[in-house]
């Protein structure tokens, strides 16, 4: 004779079973929508989609107890399908570089939450290993010093897959750069006219570069000196001049599948 708790216990197994075929299930569908999307060159990634989800999941089940936890359990299903998804489309790792100001590290940021992929911006991980800001280094060590630990990260993370790596806009001079990001990122270039940079720019004093000089000419000769090392080192390149991150972050992700696929 079974007692009460192993009874209930049963009944919360055939519950469990019963989630996770259907969530199997709900997974396999989502690939198959995937799979005649990019058959039929639709966009990939429909953002009112998820809340188109999440109204009708909400309105079906308005007799629920727990609306609020419901709610938290399909933003999380949501997220798992999104970066299936990714997995599935971008099997390599996305490297972001350019210009100071083209908008790498808020592009990667935007990126990252679209396609459910962890982003990584170098200058970020190496003001946190060396527990100093870029402006600090380059005062107490030189630039010489920051290049050297820019290319270790670098080379680091070059490791990974399936990551999204925004680098600092003098990563791609290093020619050692160029080589450890294209082992497993495809690199794509955010460009913009000096004019857009320096409007970016202008009430930033984080970057030691255009410190004290930070007029046109100034990020015209710089983006001068390293126009041919962008280029040259981009499988994809992005305009960013009067565009929002959203729509650079989507052109984004459908030149790769174009280019890619
Ligand atoms: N497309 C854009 N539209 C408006 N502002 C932008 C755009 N791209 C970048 N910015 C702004 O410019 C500044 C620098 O951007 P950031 O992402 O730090 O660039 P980077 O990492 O390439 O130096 C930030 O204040 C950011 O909000
Ligand atoms: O262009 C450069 O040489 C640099 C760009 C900066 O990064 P952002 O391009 O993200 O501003 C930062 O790495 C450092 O100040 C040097
Ligand atoms: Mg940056």
């Amino acid at each position: 004779m079974l007692n009460e708790l192993e009874r209930l216990r049963q009944e919360i197994d055939k519950c469990d079973e019963a989630i996770v075929k259907n969530f199997e299930k709900r997974m396999e569908l989502v690939m198959e929508v995937l799979a005649y999307k990019k058959e039929k060159g639709l966009p990939v990634f429909h953002p009112g989609r998820e809340q188109q989800v999440m109204d009708k999941v909400l309105a079906s089940f308005s007799h629920t107890n727990l609306p609020e936890e419901i709610q938290q359990l399909y933003k999380e299903i949501m997220r798992i399908s999104r970066k299936l998804q990714s997995k599935r489309l971008f099997p390599y790792s996305i490297a972001l570089i350019g210009f100071m100001g083209t908008g790498k590290t808020t592009v990667a940021m935007d990126l990252s939450e679209k396609l459910e992929m962890e982003y990584v911006d170098v200058d970020i991980l190496i003001q946190e290993k060396m527990e100093m800001t870029i402006g600090e280094i380059f005062e107490n060590y030189g630039e010489g010093y920051f290049r050297k630990i820019e290319k270790d990260t670098i080379k680091e993370l070059s490791q990974r897959n399936n990551i999204i790596i925004s680098s600092g806009g003098g990563a791609v001079l290093d020619q050692e750069n160029i080589i450890n990001l294209k082992k497993n990122c495809k690199v794509v270039l955010l460009k913009a006219a000096a004019e857009t940079i320096i409007k970016r720019i202008k009430g930033d004093n984080t970057r030691p570069l255009v410190k004290g000089k930070m007029h046109l000419e100034h990020i015209k000769d710089l983006l001068d000196q390293r126009k041919a090392a962008y280029h040259e080192a981009a499988d994809i390149i992005i305009d960013t001049d009067d565009k929002i991150f959203d729509d650079i972050s989507k052109e984004i992700v459908r030149e790769l599948l174009l280019k890619y696929e």
